[in-house]
């Protein structure tokens, strides 16, 4: 029987250094950096430009290898697994669809190189194009889409082979303010359904109050606080989180997720129809 772990995914003392320019002394643009991501958690990591959050991500997702450091899912030590071997999937900030393919093809596309049977590559395509709401769009090629439209293909695509775990790389970061906040509670209901554990990368404050269990603050590679958003608020541990984190928009972003989500009357304001309010 498979032993049981409370963390879905670890990371333990990562580190990667990238050659510098001053040859006597090493870049660390993750530095010694740990965490556990709780089983079907959404945590985010959040800090300023250069902080080391994507290089993270990207050692996760094994597009990356750390210099030193451990990267463990279910108890298994996968740091110099390739990428299309880890059971993970991605979500990027510039959708990263095949331009040539249909939005069908886009998202069957996993099941297609993992050689899943016709009629189960179907319904699992159609099933996954039916909670994302893209079924009428299904025969257009990303070109005809908005970018909202894109990021949604993009989830379907990264949700259809049920990997174990989702990361995202700020995927809402080409889109307008409003729709940013309406996609931002759409993947977080979506996240909480499917019950997958993620990590969320950004450098929206209020976005990443607005959506995670738990938040990782960075800076200069370096772990400064992790917790839940409320928490975090309430209780920064030193000037940098403090001045990071403290903004009134914030504490309105988590209160109103601590409610469930989207208030009806911002939704309503967004302009989207009331039948679809929370
Ligand atoms: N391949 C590389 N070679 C050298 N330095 C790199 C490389 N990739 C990233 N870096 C540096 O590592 C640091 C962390 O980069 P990273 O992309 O992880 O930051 P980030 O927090 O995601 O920033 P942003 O929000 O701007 O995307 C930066 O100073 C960056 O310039």
């Amino acid at each position: 029987m498979s032993e049981i772990h409370s963390e879905k995914l670890k990371i333990d003392n990562l580190v990667k250094v990238f050659p510098s320019r001053n040859k006597n002394k090493d870049f660390y643009a993750v530095d010694h950096v740990s965490i556990n991501f709780k089983q079907g958690e959404l945590t985010t990591l959040l800090g300023p430009s250069g902080c080391g959050k994507t290089t993270t991500l990207r050692m996760l997702a094994g597009f990356e290898f750390p210099t030193s450091g451990k990267v463990i899912v279910d108890g298994e030590d996968i740091t110099t697994q390739p990428s299309n071997k880890r059971d993970i999937g991605m979500v990027f900030q510039n959708y990263a669809l095949f331009p040539h393919l249909t939005v069908y093809e886009n998202v069957s596309y996993g099941l297609r190189i993992r050689k899943v049977n016709k009629s189960e590559l179907k319904e699992r395509t159609d099933s996954v194009l039916s909670l994302m709401g893209l079924e009428e769009l299904s025969d257009r090629s990303p070109s005809q889409l908005s970018g909202g439209q894109q990021q949604r293909v993009a989830i379907a695509r990264a949700i259809v082979t049920e990997p174990k775990i989702l990361l995202f790389d700020e995927p809402l970061s080409n889109l307008d303010t409003k729709l940013r906040q309406y996609m931002r509670t759409e993947i977080r209901n979506l996240q909480r359904r499917l019950g997958i554990t993620s990590v969320y990368v950004t450098h929206d404050q209020e976005e990443a109050m607005a959506i995670s269990d738990q938040v990782v603050i960075l800076n200069e590679g370096k772990v400064q606080q992790i917790g839940p958003p409320l928490d975090i608020y309430l209780n920064p541990v030193n000037s940098f989180v403090a001045d990071f984190i403290g903004d009134s928009d914030i504490l309105e972003a988590v209160v109103t997720e601590m409610r469930g989500g989207i208030s009806t009357v911002k939704y309503a304001a967004y302009g989207f129809p009331c039948e679809k309010c929370p």
